[in-house]
């Protein structure tokens, strides 16, 4: 892994292509070569560390094996061991048939001799049949299986992890190859893993039958198919690093393809006229990409062909001194078919542990990563032991001096905020873009912790409450707000897992967002699927969605409200009416809502006004107006544009 983690600081070095690959030249480094191992020795060197690094990765992927099927991993062991031998035995008993036949023909063995070496030579066969047959039968179910317990235990990790989690680019990366990729790995390293058992039996028993037609024999067998070993080394590991510089390349290709085959991104690709210009950059990118794997392919193969062909020389060479010997009586026919046979078995067996080796390697780079996701801890959990909520909690909010800076970051995004915010008042956050308004949302609902200070609800420090219960009492709703693909009353239910079917307090949430209307009038009302995925769904508006995510959130009935430019998508009218009802709705209940639209904002008790993560006025509107500070210009500023299109005498 540390060669590895050097090798990707080489390639962030060496890469041409910028990170998105819209612009910029298309060019995919060389596959490295400086620290290739030259000699003999630090070519094992390397090897032995990779194999360590690789056996050490074994144990857990068993342990997963197991947790997915104890049954299927037992059959398919026992066929593996099985199947290992069957070679050797098979050959053994084609020689056994070919020495009687031969005896028969010199009258020393009778018809009863051969008919009984091939009834064992049908047995030995039907037994090859059937382990090939239950391997793939294990197999096939031993991936399903193992697919789901990894995406289960994925999807399981995932959902206990923190937002920073998500938000960061590197760890998020290596969610996706988590999720993506490490379903299928564990199963094929397993797989590389028992075929390595398999061939080393299959190996080492045909070695012991060749030791006893002779020694030499099993020596020259042994080192003939070293040169294609050492050629297949060298090219297996290039090809690792091939496909590991490009998959970066592979990534925007996919990026590319999906800016034009996307439904959301199509409009603006239409109306810019980007169409032609990605495909011609993905065109490119594809041509680069294929010229390398061509060239590494065709050099590869070239050479370990020329390698193969020199193992086989020796032997074929070998092959007629057996020949010659059998003609001489010292060895049998049946030795040559078993050397023959041998022969071949050893050089596949030496190959096929290589590519069981190098996948084995291969695919414990892939399972790094998943471990690496599975082990990293939850940042943000609940104290060991969690105060209790009580059964009423009245909202009383507290900001004491919090700072907090987003992980990689180099200025703070809240800087020694404090603020206090009575039991069921409504106060509306206000600033410029990236002031820090829905940071200090996030925070509130602990997605984030302070960096230093401290937020109270009830005079408690969040960090004290789980978690989990500290948002129950939140209903929010965020400016990225999610737009379920199921019916409408699915998509206001999610809102509450515990009324996820309360369809008359689904409709009173409805009415609450000002969708009832619309949703009454779908063509199955509240049972109407919405979204592109499902072929009778229907697309709604954005601000239809806004409603419905609105609804979502009033379907919850927890002491605090928290909407993030809960109307910005709303028409002038919704937006009104939202408002009208605003106080029926946020009654008893604390409300905090960002928006820039200043003629909602004066109907909150009080107004926060950030600038640059910083408190800047908090107080009524009257109090912040007559202060003719930051606030009032901002008022005015879109007072007036409002008020300058009025006609004289309104
Ligand atoms: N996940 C993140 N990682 C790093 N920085 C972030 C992240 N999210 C926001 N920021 C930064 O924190 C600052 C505050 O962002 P925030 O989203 O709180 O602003 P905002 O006031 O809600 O802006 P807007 O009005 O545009 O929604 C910004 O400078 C932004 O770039």
């Amino acid at each position: 892994m540390e060669f590895m983690l050097a090798r990707r600081g080489k390639r962030r070095a060496a890469a041409t292509v910028p990170d998105s690959g819209l612009t910029g030249p298309v060019d995919i480094p060389e596959a490295p070569s400086p620290e290739k191992p030259k000699d003999l020795k630090s070519r094992l060197a390397r090897m032995r560390t990779s194999i360590a690094g690789t056996v050490r990765g074994l144990p857990k992927v068993a342990r997963l094996t197991w947790q997915a099927s104890p049954a299927l991993t037992i059959l398919i062991t026992l066929i593996t061991l099985l199947s290992g031998l069957l070679p050797t035995v098979t050959a053994y008993v084609a020689k056994l048939l070919l020495d009687s036949v031969v005896a028969a023909i010199q009258h020393q063995a009778t018809t009863t001799d051969i008919v009984r070496v091939a009834v064992i030579q049908f047995g030995v066969l039907a037994l090859t049949a059937i382990s090939s047959a239950l391997t793939t039968v294990a197999q096939t179910l031993l991936q399903e299986r193992m697919t789901l317990t990894v995406r289960h235990q994925v999807m399981a990790h995932a959902s206990e992890l923190h937002l920073a989690y998500f938000e960061g680019s590197a760890s998020y990366d290596v969610l996706r190859q988590a999720a993506q990729e490490a379903p299928r790995r564990p199963l094929s390293m397993m797989n590389s893993a028992l075929g390595l058992v398999r061939m080393t039996i299959t190996f080492s028993s045909m070695i012991v039958l060749l030791v006893v037609i002779s020694p030499v024999l099993a020596v020259v067998a042994l080192l003939a198919p070293i040169p294609a070993f050492l050629s297949q080394s060298k090219y297996g590991a290039r090809t690792f690093w091939q496909t590991f510089l490009m998959s970066p390349i592979k990534r925007r290709m996919d990026y590319l393809s999906s800016l034009v085959t996307t439904d959301n991104y199509a409009k603006e690709t239409k109306l810019f006229g980007l169409g032609p210009y990605f495909v011609d950059r993905f065109r490119k990118l594809g041509e680069v990409s294929y010229e390398r794997q061509r060239k590494l392919t065709v050099k590869s193969n070239a050479a370990s062909t020329t390698w193969g062909l020199l193992s086989t020389l020796t032997g074929s060479v070998i092959a007629l001194y057996i020949a010659l010997e059998a003609v001489g009586g010292r060895l049998t026919l049946g030795d040559l078919a078993l050397y023959t046979a041998a022969a071949t078995a050893v050089q596949t067996s030496v190959s096929g542990l290589f590519t069981a080796f190098s996948g084995m390697y291969e695919n414990n780079l892939y399972l790094d990563t998943l471990y690496k996701f599975l082990d990293t801890k939850p940042e943000i959990s609940a104290p060991a032991e969690p105060r209790p909520f009580p059964s009423t909690v009245d909202g009383h909010i507290e900001f004491r001096s919090v700072t907090f800076t987003y992980p990689g970051a180099d200025e703070p995004a809240l800087d020694g905020v404090s603020f206090e915010i009575r039991p069921g008042e409504t106060v509306a956050v206000v600033g410029r873009n990236g002031a820090g308004k829905s940071t200090l949302f996030k925070l509130l609902c602990r997605l984030y912790d302070p960096t230093s200070g401290q937020i109270l609800l009830d005079g408690v420090d969040i960090r004290e409450y789980d978690p989990v219960e500290l948002r129950r009492q939140i209903s929010a709703m965020f400016q990225d707000y999610v737009t379920y693909q199921g019916t409408a009353a699915e998509n206001i239910g999610l809102g509450d897992l515990d009324r996820l079917e309360d369809r008359p307090h689904i409709e009173e949430s409805a009415r609450r967002a000002g969708t009832d209307e619309r949703i009454e009038r779908l063509p199955r009302g509240y049972d109407s699927p919405l979204g592109r995925w499902f072929d009778q769904g229907v697309s709604l508006s954005g601000g239809e969605w806004q409603k419905i995510a609105l609804a979502r959130a009033f379907h919850r009935e927890a002491p605090l409200l928290i909407l993030d430019e809960p109307t910005s998508a709303l028409d002038a009218q919704a937006e009104h009416d939202l408002f009208s009802r605003l106080r029926e709705l946020a009654s008893g209940r604390t409300t905090l809502y960002i928006s820039h639209r200043f003629s909602t904002v004066r109907q909150a008790e009080r107004i926060l006004l950030l600038e640059n993560g910083k408190v800047a006025e908090y107080g009524t509107h009257e109090e912040l107006m007559a202060a003719k500070e930051g606030y009032a210009e901002l008022f005015t500023l879109q007072a007036r544009a409002y008020l300058d299109e009025v006609p004289a005498g309104c």
